[in-house]
């Protein structure tokens, strides 16, 4: 987004968000490379589909915004140029493994057991070669977007335009997986029955 210029959320959010088709099989995402491609193949449909501001989350050129989904780790697999994918901050929880030609994040995974949402792969649904994943359904970390540049007094207009989109804005995650953080460490800490 142009300091004082329009702003550019996301491309799959900028021209308004295309519904998935709710029968979404699975498809094939790719990185940007011209040439040998880092693919992954994910079997079934996305979940948690949504707009993060976060710095860490990878963004296209120009958008202040990145749109990640997760997937179980059991449904994806690489299928070419494993080789050229680096992790980018072994301290983080979320594993982004980038391509090392583009730049692009193809996964973030969990290997922390203990993680709430270990089990979850995170991946950015725009790199499918193929359209009908859920869309996106609410946007995260939305205050966030300030770290990587967007002027405090934008921040109405961000929230606005996410709202007219129909993506209801938080500045963590959303309810019900704010909801699954919390019922993981209560049942850790025996709060509640595991
Ligand atoms: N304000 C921070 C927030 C970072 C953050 O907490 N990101 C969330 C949403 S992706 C998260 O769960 N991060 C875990 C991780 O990156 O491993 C930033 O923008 O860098
Ligand atoms: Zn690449
Ligand atoms: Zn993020």
């Amino acid at each position: 987004m142009a300091e004082n210029g329009e702003l550019h959320l996301h491309p799959l959010l900028d021209q308004g968000i295309r519904a998935g088709t709710g029968s979404f099989a699975g498809g094939t995402l790719a990185c940007r490379c011209a040439q040998d491609k880092v693919e992954l193949r994910v079997e079934g449909d996305v979940a948690f589909n949504h707009a993060c501001g976060c710095t860490k989350c990878w963004k296209p050129a120009g958008s202040v915004f990145s749109v990640v989904a997760v997937v179980p780790r059991d449904k994806l697999r690489v299928t070419a140029h494993a080789e050229k994918l680096q992790v980018v901050d072994p301290a983080a929880a979320i594993q982004r493994h980038a391509c090392k030609g583009c730049g692009v994040h193809m996964v973030g995974r969990i290997e922390n057991k203990d993680h709430p949402f270990y089990g979850f792969d995170f991946i950015h649904p725009e790199l499918f070669a193929e359209h009908g994943a859920a869309a996106p359904t609410f946007a995260a970390f939305v205050s966030s977007v300030i770290e990587s540049g967007v002027k405090p007094e934008r921040m109405e207009a961000v929230r606005g335009r996410l709202k007219s989109l129909g993506l209801e804005t938080y500045d963590c995650l959303s309810p019900p997986l704010m909801d699954a953080i919390s019922t993981h460490v209560a049942k850790r800490m025996g709060v509640l029955a595991a």
